[in-house]
């Protein structure tokens, strides 16, 4: 997607200690990104379509909510930038996070693991994963596992830099003497945020962040996002929470079956969607009426074939979305201007 206008990053990158004036380089830039997956046993020779030529720019200062409805391909497609996928992942296409200058731009998608691991992985890129919990070791302490990622990314440890970053998650330091099943849902996620931040890495991505906490720490988790944008950094929030999305989203990207299929600044999409599955998306919320969307997305196995029967498969679901335009069946985004869209032309 592209940007609204941008405010100029002056600052020393992590790398090249270089000093950037000018107009900003994007963090990351996605180019017909695709990810599939082949099944094995009884599924032998199906292929899953989980993200299919996924176009999008992250900029500093951004908060990109990465938004559609469970199994669109959200966390895979988080997972595939830090190399994070199974064996029978196949990748194609581009996923660049940018340095200070072209030559600190790192090729996410053929990295390899020694880069992932040393130059990006917490560095470069900070992800907050899906079910924080499943992530943390069992037998270590709270503290023990934070205070190792804080000597592994800054190559040293004070006293108070876990309790300054468990404060800023809104954890209370006492609560780091704790074994991960001793954690509460949220209490673990907020390990995850923090773990994430250690580094202050250019670009955070926040896997549902806000899962298992309430609504007053999912505002509060929302607003250190936001607070990261602000101080130039660049988010990708994948999020189910429109509400929270809504809260600090600069910029939003629809997903619907593997594609993205809408962009744009965060207020004009939310107050005027132009895909019928934005719109659909929109009227679920408690404050529009609850209304879901009727039938299923397609089968990811499927997409291929469904996709060059029909062009646009969301309207295969829902034909008659009132108020919008009528699709003619292309899958591809197009833009206009600084927002895109799928399929169906703006309204
Ligand atoms: N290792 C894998 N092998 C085969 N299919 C997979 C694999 N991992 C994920 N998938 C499939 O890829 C699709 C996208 O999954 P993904 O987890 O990205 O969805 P999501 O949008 O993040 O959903 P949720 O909001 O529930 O987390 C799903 O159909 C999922 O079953
Ligand atoms: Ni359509």
């Amino acid at each position: 997607m592209t940007a609204g206008p941008v405010k100029a990053v002056s600052e020393s990158s992590e790398e090249g200690g270089a000093v950037l004036d000018g107009p900003s380089r994007p963090l990351l830039s996605l180019d017909d990104m695709s990810v599939r997956f082949a099944l094995g046993g009884r599924r032998a020779g199906e292929t899953v379509h989980a993200v299919t030529e996924a176009r999008l720019e992250l900029r500093p200062g951004q908060v990109l909510a990465l938004v559609g409805e469970s199994g669109c391909g959200k966390s895979v497609l988080a997972s595939a930038l830090l190399g994070l996928l199974p064996a029978n992942a196949w990748l194609r296409g581009s996923a660049r996070v940018g340095g200070a200058a072209a030559e600190e731009d790192i090729e996410l998608l053929s990295a390899s693991e020694r880069v992932l691991a040393g130059r990006v992985r917490g560095r470069r890129v900070g992800l907050v994963p899906q079910s924080a919990a499943t992530h943390l070791t069992p037998v270590r302490t709270a503290r023990a596992q934070l205070a190792e990622t804080v000597r592994e990314l800054r190559g040293h440890e004070d006293d108070g830099d876990v309790d300054e970053l468990a404060e800023r998650v809104g954890l209370d330091p006492a609560a780091l003497e704790h074994y991960p099943h001793e954690l509460s849902g949220g209490m673990a996620q907020r390990v995850a945020v923090a773990s994430a931040l250690v580094a202050d890495p250019p670009v955070v991505v926040a896997d549902e962040p806000t899962t298992g906490l309430d609504r007053p720490l999912v505002d509060r988790t929302m607003d250190l996002l936001g607070e990261l944008a602000n101080r130039n950094r660049g988010v990708l929030l994948i999020t189910h929470d429109l509400s929270a999305a809504r809260r600090v989203a600069t910029h939003v990207a629809v997903m619907y079956a593997s594609r993205v299929v809408e962009t744009g600044p965060a207020e004009e999409v939310f107050d005027r969607p132009w895909h019928p599955y934005t719109v659909g998306l929109l009227n679920a919320l408690p404050e529009r009426g609850f209304e879901p969307i009727p039938g299923h997305p397609p089968a990811l196995t499927e997409l291929d074939a469904l996709e060059r029967k029909w062009g646009c498969v969301f309207c295969q679901r829902r034909p008659d979305t009132p108020g919008v335009a009528a699709c003619d069946g292309t899958t591809e985004l197009v833009s206009y201007g600084d927002r895109a869209v799928a399929a169906h032309p703006p309204c």
